[in-house]
């Protein structure tokens, strides 16, 4: 019988588990692994956590993915995302604050635990996916991509194909009336690189979820005007410092004045739409499309993965995210025991029931710590049925939640907290603050400062 081949589309943090799941087990002397082919548009691993200064396309003519920006700081303690086989300590060497500065330095602890030399041999980089079918004769997918470094379209067929190419790159870009006429600049988060831009300006937030309440705050801290955050339903609610305010859902421009539902009006410089993205997958023919908008448990996904019309087709990283990387980890090492015939997948008719139970739990969620424990269980139902390794999800479920609670308390300076690591049991150094005001966003910099000078390294037994 001729050997399985399988397709990762994205080498992100979620194709990253997804590859380094296949390595754990042949580490693990499985024999007989799959063929794996990694496709991803970019020059290097990362996904997201690429920094990248362009805006609009990419050096091939490629929409560009990143929308990360200069400065961005973890927004979730460096404890919520810590891996339970490869800690920040370990990393690094030392403690480091719970709030890393840097998305250089995050960037470069979750691709530290990869053997860079065994995961980059199935890598194919700068070949974006143009388009996937399913045959039901053959029961194979084709897939073909775009070769950038040849020139030329290649197409191949496989068993399996994992979709991991994430869903914070496409804007969700809405209109309101009159902004044709605004003579500053409008630009969604996705474009948002730089908060000194918009020193000295008045800047309009459209949104109430992250993207508004960081770019806004780093808006502040880098010397706007003042900022307004406009939300259509509720307000984040924040204890705003002077000169950052929130106002209901705009109504529409004249010129250069923005006016709100609730009759008040006020001049604006610049528009920044925080308003989202999209669930894009242009490669993907209707029915093997995931149709969804960001929620915690996507609809016709079994396990939150397995495509329901076609489970031969895997979804990587679909869900809101309070938890991350290990969610990703979770995921794919249930895709890969799946994928292997170490886990049998049910019929339609029970997937279904197993998918309309988390789906009805989801619907009652009714609070933030309650979305949390939701995810956490997820987590924690998905590893129960792999050699993952232990760790304490449900501490971090914990943790997420003093996050919440910290930022309820001081929107400016919570990350000016420390936790404790549920994986090595040590405390985050403070971060010294200096970096508050963090100017220099070279990871050689930050990790010059001395940390252990302000370190409480008391380990817990
Ligand atoms: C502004 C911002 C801040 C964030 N901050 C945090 C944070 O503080 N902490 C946190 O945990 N998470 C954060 N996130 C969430 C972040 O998206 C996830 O941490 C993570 O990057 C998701 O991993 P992924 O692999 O699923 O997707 P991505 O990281 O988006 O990777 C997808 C990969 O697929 C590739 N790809 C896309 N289309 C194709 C194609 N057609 N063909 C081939 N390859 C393709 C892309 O190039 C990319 O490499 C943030 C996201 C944003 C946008």
């Amino acid at each position: 019988m001729s050997k399985q081949k399988i397709a990762i589309l994205g080498a992100g943090p979620s194709g990253l588990a997804q590859l380094r799941a296949f390595e754990a087990a042949r580490r693990a002397g499985v024999q007989d692994l799959p063929e794996i082919v990694c496709y991803e548009k970019q020059s290097d691993i990362g996904g997201m956590w690429n920094y990248t200064w362009r805006t609009g396309l990419d050096k091939n003519g490629e929409p560009v993915h990143g929308s990360m920006y200069r400065y961005l700081w973890s927004n979730g303690p460096k404890e919520c995302l810590e891996f339970a086989d490869y800690s920040f300590d370990e990393h690094f060497g030392r403690a480091i604050p719970s709030y890393p500065p840097l998305c250089a330095l995050l960037k470069d602890y979750i691709m530290g635990r990869i053997d860079k030399q065994a995961i980059f041999k199935y890598i194919r980089f700068e070949c974006p996916v143009r388009w996937v079918t399913y045959d039901e004769g053959t029961e194979k997918f084709t897939v073909t991509v775009m070769n950038h470094k040849t020139g030329e379209q290649e197409t191949n067929e496989f068993d399996h194909v994992v979709v991991a190419t994430g869903h914070f790159s496409t804007p969700n870009m809405p209109y309101f009336e009159g902004v044709e006429q605004f003579p500053g600049r409008v630009l969604h988060a996705h474009d948002f690189r730089d908060a000194l831009e918009f020193k000295d300006q008045n800047v309009l937030l459209i949104g109430a979820s992250y993207s508004a309440e960081d770019i806004g705050s780093q808006c502040h801290k880098y010397g706007a005007k003042s900022v307004t955050i406009s939300y259509r339903s509720n307000p984040i609610g924040f204890d705003w410092p002077e000169g950052m305010a929130e106002r209901p859902l705009l109504a529409h421009f004249e010129g250069n004045i923005g006016y709100f539902t609730d009759g008040s009006s006020k001049q604006f410089d610049a528009i920044i739409m925080c308003t989202g993205y999209l669930f894009h997958f242009p490669f993907l023919p209707d029915e093997l499309r995931l149709q969804t908008n960001n929620c915690l448990y996507p609809d016709n996904l079994y396990k939150g993965v397995f495509f329901q019309n076609n489970p031969k087709l895997i979804y990587l990283g679909m869900q809101d995210q309070y938890f991350t990387f290990n969610m990703f980890d979770a995921q794919a090492w249930y895709a890969r025991d799946v994928m292997l015939g170490k886990i049998a997948l049910p019929g339609v008719f029970e997937r279904r029931q197993d998918m309309q139970q988390w789906l009805s739990r989801h619907e009652a969620l009714a609070s933030c710590n309650a979305s949390i424990d939701f995810q956490a269980s997820y987590i924690r139902d998905l590893n129960d049925a792999t050699d993952y390794p232990e760790f304490a999800v449900e501490k971090q479920a914990d943790l997420l939640k003093e996050w919440l609670l910290h930022k309820q308390e001081n929107i400016m300076g919570f990350r000016e907290n420390a936790y404790r690591s549920t994986v090595t049991g040590t405390m985050a150094s403070k971060l010294p603050a200096r970096w508050l005001d963090i100017k220099d966003d070279s990871l050689e910099s930050f990790m010059s400062l001395d940390f252990v000078e302000n370190k409480t390294f008391d380990k817990v037994d």
